[in-house]
């Protein structure tokens, strides 16, 4: 099939590439011309493991192609899928700018009929509000498609080719056919909904996944109080079918660029018609404390006076095999310790640079591997489990720093590792790991 793509972020790029390999022609176009100069010289604007490598193969094989000309690839194309972002606003409601103004310049650029299929994070109703800003300006007759995307970063393109599900909502059956017909070499679980209801399983998904994590992270914060932990907690839980392994893995909360925006706008979503949804409130509430343990921690060692220490940080991105920040932890956790009067030293393998681009390059020393971070650091926190921190020789970290105080803030490190080191190690809800710690658990009362 002829495919446009409108918006290369994750999402375009990495549906674009992988609708090329399953032998469809591609147009991936956004309005950023420097990102459309990169990826015409065979690079790639976002760092996601694999997808250089597919993007180009696909490209020289004449499949996959990359234009600043929306409507020129419009015309060529029977469906369009709109991925561009839909960020939050202050108020916690998606920013439907972009999305509008992307379908207006379909509308204008149609030529014949089309799918337009809509891969952005959108509230409830907003397929039905393009269909008729788009019918405003057109007399060509379009589907519309709600095609809800639930790739991950880091494994965007393994979500993308072994997806779990494909969600299709559409008002016309033979559209509805159509897009089936595209995700078949993908998976069989395909499902078919209404429109409003596609919109709501993106938001819904996504809301129930932060509440997981939520969740464990106050099992863990109770762990941490009663002498429980909350490793072994998860995995006891997570052998029930019902509940699951996954997403249970407690830290310092979850960010990104889809969580913290998607749990916001459902909240205002739901407010819109007279319902509070206070469960997902409490959920974001958990969240934005979560990440602050890290000070506590810190601030519980240094019995309160954190000023003119020196604290190092590994990690920057939100999670490893990114090089996304938005909404990163650590940013709110290193402003707090620059705010009073700490100096950090940060390092994260790839996130560095779009990190100094949010927060700026001052007041942060910025290093250039893990060991030259800790450098006569009086502590380090560990705040993206990217597999190269894991593999540092604790014995050898230990000489570098000057003071071996470690907050692992997503529970990287174990009992081995930590085996004949003079750590004062704290981890999440596993107070039985804690090392040099002086801590006594109270006795229990019932
Ligand atoms: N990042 C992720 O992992 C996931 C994101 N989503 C959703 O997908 C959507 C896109 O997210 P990202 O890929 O992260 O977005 P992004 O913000 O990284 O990229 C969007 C791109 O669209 C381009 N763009 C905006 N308006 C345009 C126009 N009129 N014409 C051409 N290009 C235009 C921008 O220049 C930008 O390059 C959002 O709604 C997001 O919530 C859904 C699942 C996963
Ligand atoms: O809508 C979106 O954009 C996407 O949002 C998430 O994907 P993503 O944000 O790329 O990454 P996740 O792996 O879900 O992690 C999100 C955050 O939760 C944290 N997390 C995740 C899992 C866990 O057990 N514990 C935990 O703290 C991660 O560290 C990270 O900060 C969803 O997993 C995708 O299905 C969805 O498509």
């Amino acid at each position: 099939m002829n495919i446009t793509v409108i918006g290369t972020g994750y999402v375009g790029l990495v549906s674009g590439v992988c609708f090329a390999e399953l032998g469809n022609r591609v147009i991936c176009v956004d309005k950023d011309s420097g990102k459309i100069d990169t990826l015409n010289a065979g690079g790639i604007p976002i760092y996601e493991p694999g997808l250089k490598e597919m993007a180009t193969a696909n490209r020289l094989a004449g499949k996959l192609s990359f234009t600043t000309d929306l409507s020129g690839a419009v015309r060529q194309s029977d469906i369009i899928i709109l991925a561009v972002g839909t960020p939050p606003l202050p108020s916690g409601e998606a920013n439907l700018a972009y999305i509008d103004q992307a379908a207006i310049e379909i509308a204008d650029a149609m030529n014949g009929y089309k799918i337009v299929a809509v891969k952005s994070t959108v509230p409830v109703g907003t397929n039905e509000r393009l269909a008729t800003l788009m019918r405003a300006r057109t007399n060509y007759r379009f589907d519309s498609i709600s095609l809800p995307e639930f790739l991950r970063e880091g494994s965007a393109i393994q979500d993308t080719l072994h997806p779990d599900r494909i969600v299709i909502g559409a008002d016309s059956q033979s559209a509805a056919d159509t897009m089936t017909l595209l995700h078949k070499p993908l998976t069989h679980q395909i499902v078919v909904t209404d429109i409003r209801s596609a919109e709501m399983i993106k938001y819904a998904s996504n809301a129930f996944l932060a509440t997981k994590i939520s969740f464990i992270n106050e099992i863990a914060n109770i762990c941490e109080k009663v002498g429980a932990d909350v490793t072994q907690v998860a995995e006891g839980m997570g052998y029930d079918r019902r509940i699951g392994p996954s997403f249970l893995n407690a830290g310092i909360g979850y960010g990104g660029s889809c969580f913290p925006k998607d749990t916001r706008a459902l909240i205002q979503i739901a407010g819109h018609v007279d319902y509070e949804f206070k469960l997902l409130r409490s959920v974001v509430e958990v969240n934005q404390d979560q990440r602050f343990n890290v000070i506590r921690k810190l601030e519980t060692i240094f019995e309160g006076e954190l000023r003119g220490k020196t604290v190092a940080i590994w990690g920057l991105a939100f999670k490893p095999n990114t090089d996304d920040v938005r909404d990163s932890p650590a940013i709110e956790i290193i402003q707090h310790l620059v705010d009073n009067g700490v100096k950090v030293r940060a390092y994260d393998p790839v996130a560095m640079s779009n990190f100094q681009a949010l927060f700026g390059k001052a007041r942060v020393t910025w290093c250039e591997n893990p060991l030259d971070t800790a450098q006569d650091a009086d502590a380090l926190c560990l705040l993206t489990e990217w597999d190269e921190f894991s593999k540092i020789d604790l014995g050898r970290l230990q000489t570098v720093l000057k003071r071996p105080i470690l907050i692992d803030g997503r529970n990287v490190f174990n009992e081995e590792n930590l085996l004949g080191t003079e750590f004062v190690y704290y981890s999440v809800g596993r107070p039985s790991m804690n090392q040099g710690v002086k801590q006594k658990m109270p006795v229990l009362q019932f």
